[in-house]
């Protein structure tokens, strides 16, 4: 599918339109992560974190190119709005994006314009996305199906797509039962439904707080309630504004890129969608309120030990296969590191300077994913010497195992280590979803109080000073 991007765009009548001239509709809001990766030293003034980029990528204007996802210019002025990752790198995006600073740009709209943009039938919708998860043990394989049947995460050849399904069928029947005693420990579910839903009844409520009418819904990839789902629902609520926020901080192919994909052909296909004024936020990590309710909570966490300062803060982050990143150009290894620089740094200004590391965990299938391995390089700091960890990236659903990887483990440390101090409860699984959650407010109270951001491009948030 051919988008055109350049030039194109349905346009905010004048009252509307951003005086910045950048945030059309379909455009991407992105942070710092999609500057060209430099090296970070420690100790550098290294972003400011409460300024925010808009990135010329996508303001489309056919019926048919609607672009929900992130999309790649070509090197030609020609602009592919591009279906999947599968084909084309995705670090190319980086060099086509222009990236403007609006830190230094003019206020949009005044409080008039903004109560009659909200008195003036425009309908706002904030559309969580999720990976969804079973609700109960006989939903595992049906869950386990429709996630290996999804092309961003079983990434098959072109020529071998069509056995996409049958390899899905066989692969969620033979992982179903290993699934099941995951699941039966965490008490027979996926605890990710409730916590989404607290999260998008917070997010309504903190809205409706600042005049923000919004309805807040959610879509899952694969389970209960479907993406799908939750756009039948817009289209009933006749929302006119959307706003796609995915609840992953991090990009990668298989998570947000995933469900993106999935919601740009829903769009393509349907024209209430396609004359809806929408924007993405592919990824938030860097934002100020998620990094430091990151460093809120590691920093909280590490009065718990007997010698904080010694603690090793252990980055345990979900991975991917290796080959999403070293083929497809997927920026989740690099977004993964530039948060946990982003969160070291912050804690570094509060006075704390304990070492760290990143690792990945969660490893599917034979083959190889991000290194370096969770289990292998707990042994590796056992060996070392380090007695107390802190683990505060471990993904939703993850503590479990990253529990049992350590208790496996236990033996094979030397004599000082088996006393570990480990600084982590089973509560910290819903850490992330927490912080996620606080990260979204922050952001739209930082949007509300700065002027920056995407509420503002649309006009719909006015200035408070
Ligand atoms: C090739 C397979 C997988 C990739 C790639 C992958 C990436 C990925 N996943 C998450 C977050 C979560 N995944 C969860 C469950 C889960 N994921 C996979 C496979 C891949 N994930 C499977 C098979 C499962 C089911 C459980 C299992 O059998 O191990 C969950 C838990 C959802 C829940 O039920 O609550 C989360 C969360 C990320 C962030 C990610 C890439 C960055
Ligand atoms: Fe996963």
């Amino acid at each position: 599918m051919v988008a055109e991007m350049l030039g194109g765009g349905r346009m905010w009548s004048s009252s509307q339109a951003s005086t910045r001239g950048v945030i059309e509709v379909g455009r991407v809001e992105a942070g710092p992560s999609h500057f060209p990766k430099r090296p970070a030293p420690r100790n550098s003034s290294r972003v400011n974190l409460s300024r925010t980029y808009a990135i010329k990528s996508c303001s489309v204007s056919s019926r048919t190119g609607l672009c929900l996802g992130q999309c790649y210019h070509k090197k030609s002025s020609a602009c592919k709005c591009k279906l999947g990752w599968s084909s084309q790198p995705l670090s190319s995006l980086r060099h086509h994006l222009r990236v403007h600073s609006s830190a230094s740009e003019a206020v949009l709209t005044s409080q008039s314009d903004f109560t009659k943009l909200l008195v003036g039938n425009e309908k706002i919708g904030v559309l969580l996305l999720n990976l969804g998860g079973p609700e109960t043990l006989d939903d595992v394989q049906p869950f386990l199906f429709n996630l290996f049947a999804d092309p961003d995460i079983i990434r098959l050849p072109r020529l071998f797509r069509f056995l996409q399904k049958p390899l899905a069928q066989f692969i969620s029947v033979v992982r179903a039962p290993k699934s099941k005693e995951g699941y039966a420990s965490i008490g027979g579910g996926s605890p990710l439904r409730q916590i989404t839903d607290a999260q998008a009844e917070a997010l309504r409520k903190a809205l409706c707080d600042k005049d923000i009418p919004a309805k807040v819904y959610v879509g899952m990839r694969y389970w209960h309630p479907f993406t799908e789902e939750a756009i039948e629902q817009i289209k009933r609520d006749g929302i006119t504004k959307l706003v796609v926020l995915p609840l992953y901080p991090q990009f990668s192919i298989s998570t947000s890129g995933s469900s993106l994909r999935l919601l740009e052909g829903i769009f393509r296909e349907d024209e209430y969608l396609v004359n809806m004024q929408h924007t993405v936020i592919p990824s938030w990590y860097q934002r100020e309120g998620y990094i430091k309710a990151m460093a809120t909570l590691i920093e909280k966490e590490l009065r718990t030990f007997s010698e904080p300062q010694k603690v090793m803060i252990f980055f345990s982050a979900h991975g991917v296969p290796l080959a999403y990143v070293e083929e497809a150009g997927d920026p989740y290894k690099a977004e993964m590191e530039e948060c946990v620089d982003l969160i070291m740094e912050e804690l570094e200004k509060r006075g704390i300077t304990n070492s760290c590391t990143l690792a990945y965990q969660s490893r599917v299938g034979p083959v190889e994913w991000l290194r370096p391995y969770t289990d292998e390089t707990i042994i590796e700091l056992g060996q070392k010497g380090v007695k107390s960890l802190l683990a505060p990236l471990v993904p939703l659903g993850s503590v479990e195992e990253l529990l049992a990887a350590y208790d496996s483990k236990r033996d094979e440390l030397p004599p000082p280590v088996t006393v570990w101090e480990w600084g982590w409860t089973k509560s910290a699984e819903t850490w992330n979803g927490r912080a996620a959650m606080l990260a979204v407010l922050a952001l739209l109270v930082l949007e509300v109080t700065t002027g920056e951001g995407f509420l503002h491009q649309w006009g719909i948030l006015p200035l408070f000073h």
